[in-house]
């Protein structure tokens, strides 16, 4: 695996590329193979290797902190919450951080919630260019009725949010009809409007990663922005292997149509150092023009605090007594 070279300090703003999808050609879908155990020989040859030179990293890190949807998506979620998280979004680092490091305007890259929270996150970014990101139409299960499931969606749109995170039928991946999958994702994306729709394909449910592979397709064909690994409800989320699979779809995909589509694994990534692996993953795999908030997102609520103690920690030497605390 090569290494990240240093990061760019001039920070991209998010834009929003639009993928246009295609029809359905199934002879594609049926043509996609996925070879598990070579797969799993190269996630598991990615996990030992430091992935960023060691005076890089804490740029890198701010990279990354630039890539993260950051989330709350619990059942006790409150306003008072919602608007912590967005505070935090639109500062993820302390002042003395950028400043060491020469870099301004650090933010995450969206902030991602439930609907009923929607207006809330938007009022607490006005004056940012941070979008707002819901997860509709029935998250997690994405088992209520299809038409509740659309108007979820038009109520988040209207609401605000420039970024809607649609889960699809697990049940048409597993009984493999790739016709029902991709008029769902079809419908769906037309109820987006002109919001980016990012499918989560929910992947520890999709029993093989063949069935992975052949879902990210359709959903890409069907005009998904972006294809997501998981909710971070499901009792597996984002992995190495489920992540080379999905990389690999979107490589073919932009190889066969030349259409650029986002990655973006959730659940379950909560350390830096493992942000660092999924960077330079990314880098390998699909190259630089990936590494911007329009084409990468990590969904993750809590990787944020890990990656602030691994910069205090690098850039200091040390630990406060705060984070030591936090760390356990
Ligand atoms: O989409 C984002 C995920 O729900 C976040 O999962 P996490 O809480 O394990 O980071």
């Amino acid at each position: 695996m090569t290494t990240l070279a240093p990061a760019k300090t001039q920070l991209p703003q998010v834009t929003h590329a639009r993928n246009p999808g295609m029809a359905l050609d199934l002879d594609w879908v049926a043509s996609v193979q996925a070879n598990t155990s070579a797969i799993e020989r190269r996630a598991a040859s990615l996990g030992g290797r430091r992935s960023v030179k060691k005076d890089y990293q804490a740029a890198w890190l701010c990279k990354a902190v630039s890539l993260i949807d950051l989330t709350t998506l619990s059942g006790d979620d409150t306003w008072g919450r919602v608007e912590r998280l967005c505070a935090k979004a639109r500062q993820p680092v302390s002042p003395w951080v950028l400043e060491k490091l020469g870099m301004t305007g650090l933010t995450v890259g969206a902030v991602c919630v439930y609907h009923d929270m929607v207006e809330t996150a938007v009022r607490a970014l006005e004056g940012t260019s941070i979008p707002v990101a819901a997860v509709s139409t029935g998250f997690p299960a994405g088992l209520s009725p299809f038409h509740l499931r659309i108007a979820e969606i038009g109520e988040s749109v209207r609401a605000g949010a420039k970024e809607i995170d649609i889960v699809i039928s697990r049940r048409h991946v597993l009984t493999q009809n790739w016709q029902a999958l991709y008029d769902e994702m079809r419908e769906m994306r037309e109820a987006c409007g002109d919001a980016h729709v990012k499918a989560i394909l929910a992947t520890g449910e999709l029993g093989t990663l063949r069935n992975v592979a052949r879902a990210s397709l359709v959903c890409m064909m069907a005009g998904a922005d972006f294809i997501k690994t998981s909710t971070g409800k499901e009792p597996v989320n984002a992995t190495l292997p489920v992540s080379l699979v999905m990389i690999r779809a979107i490589r073919d995909y932009q190889d066969r149509t030349g259409i650029k589509v986002g990655y973006k694994p959730a659940g379950g990534i909560a350390k830096a150092k493992d942000a660092l692996l999924y960077l330079s993953l990314l880098k390998d795999e699909l190259g630089h023009p990936w590494l911007q908030p329009d084409l990468f997102r990590f969904g993750a609520s809590s990787l944020l605090g890990d990656i602030e103690r691994q910069l205090e920690h690098h850039l200091t030497g040390h630990y406060s007594a705060a984070n030591r605390h936090a760390m356990g």
